[in-house]
Order: C-alpha cells, then structure tokens, then sequence
C-alpha cells in the first residue's frame, strides 16, 4: 500500500532485536515467532487487540519474563546485561509514585536505590530538578503526589525512568487514564523529550489516533497467539502536533489502521 509498507529496520545502529521470540504462561502461548529491530533512536508504538500481548511483549523486552524461544537483545546485551546497566526504563498507566515522597524524591529514588546496592549508575546529562524542568513541573518539586494531578503524578513517573539515562524507554498506556486534553499536551510534552534526549521509545496504546500522532512506526500485534501481523511506518510531518490530526494523510494512516486492527 502507498507509504504502508511492511518494514523491517536496516543499516542502522539498533536498540531492541527480537529473533523467532516466544512466550509462554504454562502451556499458554502469549506470543509467538516474533522478530524485529528496532533502531536506536526511533518511536514505535504498538497496538493490537486486547489480550494479543503488548504488554508481554514489553515486559519480554525488560527481562520481566523469559523468552520460552528465540532470543531478545538490548543494545547487543542479554536483556539481563541491560537491565543492570539500567539501559531501559519502565512507565506504567499508574504512575506508581511512594505517596509519602515530594516530586523531586520520587525522580531520585532510583539513584539512591543504585547507590544503596552498590550499582553504578550512569550520570545523567541532566539532575533531577532538571528532569522535573523538563517535564514542565518546575516549581512543584515539593509537591507530594496527593498534591499533583494525574497528568503530573505522570510527569513524574517521565523524569524518574530518565533519571539513569535509559537508552530505551517502555512505556505501557502511559496516559491511558487521562482526559483528552492531558493526554494531548503529554504526547506533545513526550515528543519533545524524545528529540532532546535521543531516547528510543516503545510505547503501548489502545488509541489509534494516539499511536499514529506518536509513532514513526506502528506494530500491529494479531492474537492468538500474539504475533506481528504488520508494521506500518508513519511518514508525517516532523515535529509533529496536534493540529496534524485533522490532516488528511493523518486519517488516511487512521483509517488503515483501523481496519487492520478489525482484520486481527
Ligand atoms: N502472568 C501471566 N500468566 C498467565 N497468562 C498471562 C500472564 N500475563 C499475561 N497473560 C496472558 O497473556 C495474554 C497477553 O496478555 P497481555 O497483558 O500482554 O495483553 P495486552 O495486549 O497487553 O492486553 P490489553 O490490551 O487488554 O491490556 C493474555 O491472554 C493474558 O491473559
């Protein structure tokens, strides 16, 4: 199809390789034969139907479950070598802050919990309260969670997984609980971390508009068993911004993948 081609990264440095990649729960298949590459530096975001795998397929990536086959590299390490060396990080729907912690000791805490086992951590370019500038929460350092909104409470859960400099980041419907207009300005918030910092994201969604805003290229998972049934590159224009969705090369990437999602 014109621009919808099925892709496969080459030539360039890669962040996440996935060989023939299978997971199992007992003698469940969640997801099978599944091979990519991901290059260094780019924005996938991952859609499917409900229970086809996204999200085992990011915790596959983030040493959270074994492949039963295949293989899965992180910057060429196991996924175990990666996740000591903190080259990914992880944000959840739930923000998942300690309550009893200001905004600036939640982004911290993974600092002082390498310290604390004896782990070297990367420095980072930027400190904590520079992370929290980052995300637009300069100001509200003090601010314990109950005192921030959930778009906030987010944004601190942003500058926590980039507090070790991940290389990579996981990110499972991270503003899924959100309104609308939140979820707008963190897209645009997230794809504006995402130019400074280079990272490489892999961003789980159930909105079609949401990963085609986002994503340089889509991952269509198909279920039962999970398994790639496309990848679709996204060819906007960049820097992207809302307004790009009342473009019509922006329906022309929704209505395909609306009906692909239909297909699975
Ligand atoms: N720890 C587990 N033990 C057994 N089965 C599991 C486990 N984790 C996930 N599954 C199953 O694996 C399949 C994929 O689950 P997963 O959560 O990855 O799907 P998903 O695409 O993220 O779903 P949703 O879109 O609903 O969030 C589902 O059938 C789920 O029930």
């Amino acid at each position: 199809m014109d621009g919808m081609s099925q892709i496969q990264t080459g030539g360039r440095p890669v962040a996440a390789s996935l060989t023939n990649a299978s997971v199992k729960f007992g003698s469940f298949t969640a997801l099978s034969d599944i091979s990519l590459e991901i290059g260094a530096g780019e924005f996938w975001t991952i859609l499917g139907p409900s229970g086809c795998g996204k999200s085992t397929m990011l915790r596959l990536v983030s040493d959270l479950v074994p492949p039963a086959s295949g293989g899965v590299e992180i910057l060429g390490k196991s996924t175990e070598a990666a996740r000591l060396a903190r080259e990914f990080a992880f944000v959840f729907q739930d923000a998942t802050l300690l309550p009893w912690r200001s905004a600036l000791k939640n982004v911290e805490l993974p600092l002082e919990m390498g310290r604390k086992r004896g782990i070297e951590i990367p420095r980072g370019d930027r400190t904590p309260m520079e992370l929290l500038e980052l995300v637009g929460l300069k100001g509200r350092e003090d601010a314990l969670p109950h005192e921030l909104s959930g778009g906030m409470r987010q944004r601190v859960a942003i500058a926590r997984a980039l507090v070790c400099q991940p290389k990579l980041l996981l990110m499972d419907e991270p503003f899924g609980a959100l309104d609308e207009m939140t979820r707008d300005h963190l897209n645009m918030q997230l794809l504006e971390i995402w130019r400074e910092t280079g990272v490489t994201c892999l961003f789980v969604t159930h909105s079609i508009p949401e990963a085609v805003l986002l994503g340089q290229k889509v991952l269509m998972l198909r279920a039962h068993p999970g398994r790639v049934k496309e990848v679709v590159e996204i060819d906007l224009p960049e820097p992207r911004h809302v307004e790009l969705r009342e473009t019509p090369d922006f329906n022309r990437y929704s209505s395909y993948l609306r009906k692909s999602l239909e297909d699975c």
